[in-house]
């Protein structure tokens, strides 16, 4: 971790939306791997981006590369997700939406559909574990491979919607934004909204993509994903900015992984104030914690400290993201009683 993080934010109960599976994965989760495969020759410092450290966007997505390799069997899988779970609970998070790409590995025998299976056998054994969070899965379309993949992934977190007993939600759109263009994968989203998947999309993370994303918010999305660059004042566009307003789409916000990813020039010019200061719904987000090296307490610790956030204000952040969650009423109701339960604590 790259700071030290006060006990209030580690102790505020906070929802986790936007986190990246094998982009979450712990240092101590990385060094189990690389001892069950020396022969990868793969060191440490090649899965994360430390303190005072930037890297290109590009340049993230070649740790990931790494990342995958290390990660590409079902035991692998299991072990990732166990302690990643466990992880964001140790922090103090309540309930978490997972996300992550189904991989097929013929060299391990790995499949798509295992690879899901695998992520939700990890939720189900935490669960039976008793430990405290509440956890459900979003699966991913890396838009890198095209529109027949993006189909096939649709229809396979379709059926996995209606087999898992509420745990897969929705659908995911990610991947390197300066690859393809969502024009292709309108039918696979399109067909996932109608069919009951929520989604949450990558909009706007690079400034090339307002086109995109006009097309994109048409659908319209349930969340966005970064958002980087959809106010005009960066090069968006106000009616882009409209249609958001209008539908209340809210937006994960990743402090860290935006400024480390060098989309975001420093911490105090993060679209965070420009969203926060509209009362537009905003979650705070990690994106990825292994690989920026940080976690939601830090992250919500540095929103407060950079936008002179009061610990009210702080609390009212991570209160309202519980509306922005794709579980069912009954479990934003719980999640709102557990809240105010644990209010006197937090504020001791
Ligand atoms: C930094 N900003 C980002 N922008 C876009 N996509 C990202 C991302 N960070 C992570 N991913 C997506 O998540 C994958 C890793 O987790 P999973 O293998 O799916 O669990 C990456 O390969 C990429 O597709
Ligand atoms: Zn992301």
């Amino acid at each position: 971790m790259d700071n030290e993080v006060d006990v209030f934010y580690q102790e505020l109960p906070k929802v986790e939306l936007h986190a990246h599976l094998n982009g979450s994965v712990s240092s101590q989760t990385i060094e189990k791997l690389i001892s069950r495969k020396p022969h990868l020759n793969i060191e440490h410092g090649m899965t994360a981006i430390g303190k005072g450290q930037r890297r290109t966007l590009d340049e993230c997505f070649q740790v990931f590369k790494v990342i995958h390799q290390l990660v590409d069997t079902e035991e692998d899988i299991l072990m990732v997700a166990i302690d990643v779970i466990k992880e964001f609970a140790a922090d103090g998070v309540k309930y978490l939406e997972l996300r992550s790409t189904p991989r097929e590995e013929k060299t391990t025998g790995l499949t798509k559909r295992s690879y899901i299976e695998t992520v939700i056998k990890a939720i189900q054994q935490c669960r039976s574990e008793g430990v405290d969070i509440d956890v459900r899965f979003l699966v991913a379309i890396d838009r890198r491979n095209g529109p027949e993949v993006a189909m096939e992934t649709v229809k396979l977190a379709e059926e996995f919607m209606l087999s898992s007993d509420g745990l897969v939600l929705g659908l995911d759109l990610s991947g390197d934004p300066t690859v393809g263009h969502g024009r292709d994968l309108l039918p696979a989203l399109q067909r996932a909204k109608n069919c009951g998947l929520k989604l949450s999309l990558h909009l706007s993370e690079v400034p090339s993509q307002l086109e995109e994303s006009e097309l994109l918010l048409n659908l319209p999305p349930d969340r966005i994903g970064h958002g980087t660059f959809l106010h005009p004042e960066v090069g968006g566009s106000q009616s882009v900015v409209d249609k958001v307003v209008e539908n209340k789409i809210p937006l994960e916000l990743c402090l860290t992984s935006n400024v480390k990813g060098q989309t975001v020039p420093c911490y105090s010019k993060h679209h965070f104030k420009y969203w926060y200061q509209m009362g537009h719904p905003s979650v705070i987000c990690t994106d990825d914690k292994g690989v920026f090296s940080t976690d939601l307490s830090q992250e919500y610790q540095l929103a407060a400290s950079t936008f002179g956030l009061s610990r009210e204000d702080v609390w009212k952040i991570s209160q309202q993201a519980i509306d922005c969650i794709f579980a069912p009423d009954n479990v934003k109701q719980q999640l709102k009683q557990k809240w105010i339960d644990l209010q006197p604590q937090v504020f001791k």
